[in-house]
Order: structure tokens, then sequence, then C-alpha cells
């Protein structure tokens, strides 16, 4: 992590700023004063320049270079000169309340702007050694937050099954990281060049499931107006993951049981057998050594996809890593759009650490993204989270109140999955109303496609992805 230096970004050229720009010259500062918005961007990408000094008129509706939307310059911490703050519009009070490290009004005293610049300057390098501490619980080859042992042995796990040309499959609670685990692997497998593929079994239409796994002829069924190969075809050299696999048809998982014996697929309508080279990752939140016994998932099937394993823990096994996930969310989405929250409060922290995660790092995501829509205060409260803060119980101690929530939840989650994740079926066989199960979607934080809510994908992508409603 590179040192702040004393480098200053002055914008604007009042002429109280260039005196105090000239009177700074005693004190041991490079002021760099750009003549258009991007060498303003092209200085802070070439020099570590981390504060900016700008004189606020009256009359200014926003900073200068509209400072507010460019999240380079937003990342500065702003010392800003006034003549009088009570004369400035409620636009720039607010502006410099949510954006600026401090103001200075008149009289501009370059010894007292100084003092101002050496705290932004110390603020710069205290933000420096926050980040290094963040940067810390973040493994940078799996892209993944969280430096636990439970993750730490994940991590191990993901290595070693990474390096080994075999199906895998991942089993974990819903939201766990199940399919950035399967990238992960195919990013450091031998076949990272290939393509990584998914199909989401659960969202795929029966009548369609075989055609989109496995292609179909030209006139192979009314409608094949065109020959088209499958995602298997298509993940040649590749990998395919195959998501929420319990919910794969039983005559299906005979065709695919086929298909991981011979590495060949028929088209639909087809007489060729076609050879694939593909790598299967398949991942389930369901027991399918349950399924197994209940009849519901084929026991040859399932012994060929559980060559090797890998679990991904629940948010509430490695509580330690909430903190780090919660500020990793942060960033990501502050990265995407300037926003003039700082972070999280105290309580938040505390309240996260105390709440059961029942849709787990999905359900932190989701959390994360809304507080920091609703929030309208520097930090982010309890409230902005929508987590009531429960005083006085222990992790391990459950109130009423909390197995009653985590009985909702599975029990909501689970009526999703029968119904193929529509609401209004769902709510029916729940016997409650539908807009009676969106609220409790939002209060439980669970995401009723089980994977939409994605903003940035976490690794570029090759991917193609099956999800039919
Ligand atoms: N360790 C981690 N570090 C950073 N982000 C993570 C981590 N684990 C999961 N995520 C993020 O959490 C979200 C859910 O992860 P993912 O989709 O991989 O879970 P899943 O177990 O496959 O979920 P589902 O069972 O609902 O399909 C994604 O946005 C993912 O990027």
């Amino acid at each position: 992590m590179m040192e702040s230096s004393r480098q200053i970004m002055a914008i604007g050229n009042h002429s109280a700023l260039q005196a105090t720009i000239e009177e700074l010259s005693h004190y041991d500062w490079s002021v760099f004063q750009p003549d258009s918005f991007h060498e303003a961007l092209s200085i802070i990408g070439k020099h570590d320049c981390r504060i900016g000094l700008a004189f606020l008129e009256e009359d200014t509706a926003s900073l200068p270079l509209e400072m507010e939307k460019a999240s380079e310059l937003t990342a500065l911490h702003w010392v800003v000169l006034v003549e009088d703050v009570d004369r400035l519009s409620d636009k720039a009070r607010d502006l410099i309340y949510s954006y600026c490290f401090a103001y200075r009004a008149a009289p501009l005293d370059s010894r007292s702007v100084n003092v101002l610049l050496e705290g932004a300057l110390g603020m710069a390098k205290l933000q420096d050694r926050y980040d290094a501490y963040r940067e810390g619980h973040q493994n940078h080859d799996l892209r993944m937050v969280g430096d636990t042992p439970v993750m730490q042995h994940l991590y191990r796990t993901i290595h070693k099954v990474a390096s080994v040309d075999a199906p895998v499959l991942i089993t974990g609670e819903s939201g766990t990281g199940k399919e950035l685990t399967a990238r992960a692997i195919h990013e450091l497998s031998s076949r990272r060049q290939g393509p990584f593929n998914v199909v989401n079994c659960g969202a795929l239409p029966a009548g369609l499931i075989q055609s989109e796994l496995f292609g179909h002829e030209k006139g192979a069924f009314t409608g094949a107006s065109q020959r088209k190969t499958g995602i298997i075809e298509n993940s040649q050299d590749g990998t395919l993951f195959l998501d929420e696999i319990g919910d794969l048809p039983l005559d299906m998982q005979v065709n695919l049981l086929r298909f991981l014996e011979t590495l060949t697929v028929f088209r639909v309508g087809g007489l060729k057998e076609i050879p694939v080279d593909v790598r299967v990752l398949a991942a389930t939140h369901v027991d399918l050594e349950k399924a197994v016994e209940k009849g519901e998932f084929r026991e040859d099937l399932f012994h060929r996809l559980n060559v090797l394993q890998v679990q991904t823990p629940a948010l509430r096994e490695h509580p330690e890593d909430i903190e780090p996930l919660a500020n990793f969310f942060f960033r990501r989405f502050s990265s995407d759009k300037p926003v003039k929250v700082r972070g999280f409060s105290h309580e938040s922290l505390v309240v996260m650490r105390q709440h059961r995660w029942p849709g787990n790092i999905r359900e932190m995501v989701n959390r994360v993204r809304r507080s920091m829509i609703m929030c309208e205060h520097r930090l982010i409260s309890p409230t902005d989270l929508g987590l009531e803060r429960r005083n006085g119980h222990s992790r391990d101690t459950d109130t009423l109140q909390q197995v009653r929530d985590t009985a909702e939840c599975e029990a909501i989650k689970a009526a999703l999955v029968r119904n193929k994740h529509k609401v209004l079926h769902a709510a029916r066989e729940l016997s409650i109303s539908r807009v009676t199960l969106y609220r409790l979607l939002e209060k439980h934080g669970i995401d009723r496609n089980g994977s939409s809510d994605e903003t940035t994908p976490d690794f570029p992508s090759t991917s193609k992805t099956i999800q039919l409603t």
C-alpha cells in the first residue's frame, strides 16, 4: 500500500484559493491545479494525491467539476474554503457535510488551513491502514472474503479439488457461496481457458430441459426449426455447473448419468453420438442422501457426482467474517456508485453479529445494498439494514422469536423451491396472501429467485446461465 504523500489537488481559480495556495508553499505541500476534469482524474491516477482543496462560492450549486458524480474525486479527503457557511445554499452545505473532511470560513489564514490539511492527510493514512486490514480478510486468488478457520478449510479444499479433473458435489445452505466456489474451482483448474456454464436445474421447465442440456436436431419436434447445440456441448473443454441438482427430474437424471459415464451426448432427434470433454460440478442445498433414501434422487447418479465433496459453511458458523464481508460489499457497491455513506455504525456491527443470517451471504449482499440506499446519515444504522437490535441475548441462546423466525424462513424457502420460485403458488401453499409472502421475503432477506440479486459478477464472464422461468 502506497504511503499518502503531501500532495493536494486544488480545484477552481478563486482569488482566495490562489492566495492560500501561495502561502501553503511554506508548509511543504505540492499542489496540482488541473485545468479540466480529465486532467484531475489523470493526476489522481498518476500521483498519490489524496487531498482535495476547493473554494466554494455562495452561488455554486455543486462543488467544481461535479465531484458528486466522480468516484475518484469523492475518494479525496476534501478541505473546503468558504466565505461564510451560513450564506451557502442548502445543497452546498449538504455537499460539505456529506463529502468533506472539513471546511474553513474566512478569514482564511494559511496556518489554520494547513492544520486542516494535516488532519485530512492523517485521515488518508488511517484509511490506507484500514484498507490493508480489510484486504487481509480476502483470498485474492479465489475472490472470496473470510479468513476464519472454516473459510481457510474451504480454500484448501477448493485448491485440492481444482487440481483433479473429477466431478465435485458442492453442498451448503442457500446463499453460502456454492456458485462462487464452483467458479473458483473452474478458475484454478486446467480448464480455466474454457467456458464456465451454469444450469439452474430447478428453473428449467420440464418440457425444455432435455433440449437445453443436450440440444436438438432440426425438425426433432414441433418448433425445432433449427439445429441447436445443448449447454453440455457448449461447455466443451470447460466446466458445467449444475446448480440445484436435487431438482433435476428423475428421467433427466438417467440421461445425465449416461452422459457422465460415456462423456458423449445425443442431441434430441439425433442419431450421432457426440463426444464432449466437460467437467461437471453440481451443487445442492438439500440432503441428497435423504433424497436417495426417499427415491427422489438416483443413487447411481449421486455416487457419480459425489466423487469429491466441498461444503460451504453457513455464515453463522463463521461470525468473525461478518464484518469483513459487510465492508467488502459496502466497498463493492460504493465503487459502482459513489455514496455519501461512510460505513457501518458500531451498533450495526453488533447487531449483524447477533443476527442468524438464515439467507447467509446472499442475505448480507441484499441487506448491505438496501441499507446503502436507505441510509440518510453518514453511518448505516441497524434500521437501515432492516435488523432489530436484540438486547441481552447471546448468539447461542435462541429466543422463541428467533426460533419462529428460523422456522418461518425455512418453510418459505422450501415452499419457493417446491413451487419453482413462483411467489403466487408458494403463497397459496403456505395459505398466506402474495403480499404477505413478499413482506416475509423482505423481512428475512430471501431472494425469491435464489440467484437474481447479483449486481457485479465476481468473475469476468465467459459464462452462460440458463435460467428459464
Ligand atoms: N466468501 C465470499 N466472499 C465474497 N462474496 C461471497 C462469498 N460467498 C458468497 N458470496 C456472494 O454471496 C452471493 C451468494 O453466493 P452464491 O450465489 O455463490 O451462493 P449459493 O450458495 O450458490 O446460493 P444459492 O443456494 O441461493 O444458489 C453472491 O453475490 C456471491 O458473490
